[in-house]
C-alpha cells in the first residue's frame, strides 16, 4: 500500500478527523474538547472555540520523518475540512523537544527515489502549512532547530517556552548543508535580510531572550504557560472575520508561495543532487554519530 494509503488507514476511526464522534478529552482542552489519535500525531479539537491543538508525539526527538511528514499533512487536511475547527495550535506533546527536524536518517545511505520522496513530502507540509486558511500558532514547549524551526515559521505566531535549553533557528550550516531558498524566505519573511543573513550563515540557535529579540518568536513565557498562551493569543486572531484574515494571510504570502510552486521539481533535482554527493553523506553520518555516540 502506498505510504498515504497506509497512513490515512492507520488515523483511529470514529474520530471527529474521519467522521462522526469523538471520545470527551481526557484531559486539557476545554469544555466539549475532543480528542483524535494518530500514530503520531495527536489531535485535541474543541469546536466550542474553533480550535484544535495537533500535538507531535514522534519519539524519541518529534523528528521529521515521511511517516510524520505524511500523517501530520493528514490530519491537517482533514482538520481544514472540518468547519469546526478555524485555528491550530501545534506543539509537541511531551515538553522537552518541539521537534529535531527533519530525519537525518531519512537523507542518508537511502536512493535517490526516496531522496526525491522524501523532499516532495517537506514541500508538501510546507505548503499545506505556509498557505493555511486556519489560523496557525506554535506553542514551542522545546528546542526547535532545522525543520523543527522552518514548521514553527510556517505559523502566524510563536510562543516558546523560557528555557534556555529551548533554542531555536535554521542551523544547516552548522551540519555542512543550507537552508534551501524556501526555508530562508520563509525565515526572511518573519525577522527580515539581514538577520535572516546572520542567523542562516552561521547556523545560530538562538536562546528564548534571543529569539524573542530578534522576532523569531513573539513571546516567551514560563514553560507551564505555553500552550495556554498559544490559546490565549489564537482568540485575538479568530476574533478577525475569517475572510478578511485569510486574503490578508495569502497577499502577505502568495509570492514566496509562488516562488517553490514554480521551482518546485528543480527545487526535488537539486536536493537529491546536493544530499546524494559522497561529501554531504560522509558529513551527516560523522553528524549522526555523533548524535548517537552519547548514547552508547
Ligand atoms: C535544495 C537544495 C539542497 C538543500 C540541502 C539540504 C537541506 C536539508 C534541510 C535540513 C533540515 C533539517 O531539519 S536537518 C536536521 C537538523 N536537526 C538537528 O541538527 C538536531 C539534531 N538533534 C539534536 O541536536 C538533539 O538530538 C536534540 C534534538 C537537542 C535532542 O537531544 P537529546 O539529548 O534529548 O536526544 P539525543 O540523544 O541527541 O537523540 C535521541 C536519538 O534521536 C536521534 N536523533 C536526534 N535528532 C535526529 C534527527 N534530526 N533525525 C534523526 N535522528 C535524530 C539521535 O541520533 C538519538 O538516536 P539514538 O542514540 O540511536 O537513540
Amino acid at each position: 500500500m502506498a505510504l498515504v494509503a497506509r497512513v490515512r488507514a492507520l488515523l483511529l476511526p470514529g474520530s471527529r478527523l474521519r467522521g462522526a464522534t469523538l471520545g470527551r478529552a481526557a484531559n486539557g482542552g476545554g469544555a466539549g474538547a475532543r480528542r483524535a489519535l494518530s500514530h503520531r500525531v495527536l489531535v485535541e479539537a474543541d469546536p466550542a472555540a474553533g480550535v484544535a491543538v495537533v500535538k507531535f508525539r514522534n519519539p524519541p526527538v518529534n523528528s521529521l520523518s515521511l511517516e510524520m511528514l505524511t500523517e501530520l499533512g493528514i490530519c491537517l487536511e482533514k482538520l481544514e475540512n472540518d468547519k469546526t475547527v478555524r485555528g491550530i495550535v501545534l506543539t509537541a506533546d511531551r515538553p522537552g523537544i518541539f521537534s529535531a527536524g527533519l530525519d537525518l536518517t531519512e537523507m542518508c545511505g537511502r536512493n535517490p527515489a526516496h531522496y526525491a520522496e522524501f523532499w516532495k513530502a517537506v514541500q508538501e507540509l510546507w505548503l499545506r502549512l505556509y498557505q493555511s486558511n486556519m489560523a496557525l500558532g506554535a506553542a514551542i514547549n522545546g528546542t526547535c532547530p532545522a525543520g523543527g524551526c522552518l514548521l514553527s515559521l510556517t505559523c502566524d505566531y510563536r510562543i516558546l517556552a523560557d528555557n534556555p535549553k529551548y533554542t531555536i533557528g535554521l542551523n544547516e550550516t552548522q551540519l555542512g548543508i543550507f537552508a534551501p531558498f524556501w526555508f530562508k524566505d520563509t525565515m526572511v519573511n518573519t525577522i527580515g535580510h539581514r538577520a535572516t543573513e546572520r542567523a542562516l550563515q552561521l547556523g545560530l540557535l538562538f536562546t528564548p531572550a534571543e529569539a524573542l529579540q530578534v522576532g523569531l518568536v513573539d513571546q516567551v513565557v514560563p514553560e507551564d504557560q505555553v500552550q495556554s498562551t498559544a490559546l490565549s493569543v489564537m482568540s485575538q486572531w479568530l476574533a478577525i472575520p475569517d475572510h478578511a484574515r485569510q486574503l490578508t494571510k495569502t497577499m502577505m504570502r502568495k509570492a514566496t508561495v509562488d516562488q517553490l510552486l514554480k521551482h518546485r521539481e528543480a527545487d526535488i533535482q537539486n536536493f537529491v543532487s546536493f544530499i546524494s554527493r559522497d561529501s554531504i553523506q560522509k558529513v551527516l553520518q560523522v553528524y549522526l554519530q555523533k548524535l548517537r555516540k552519547k548514547n552508547h
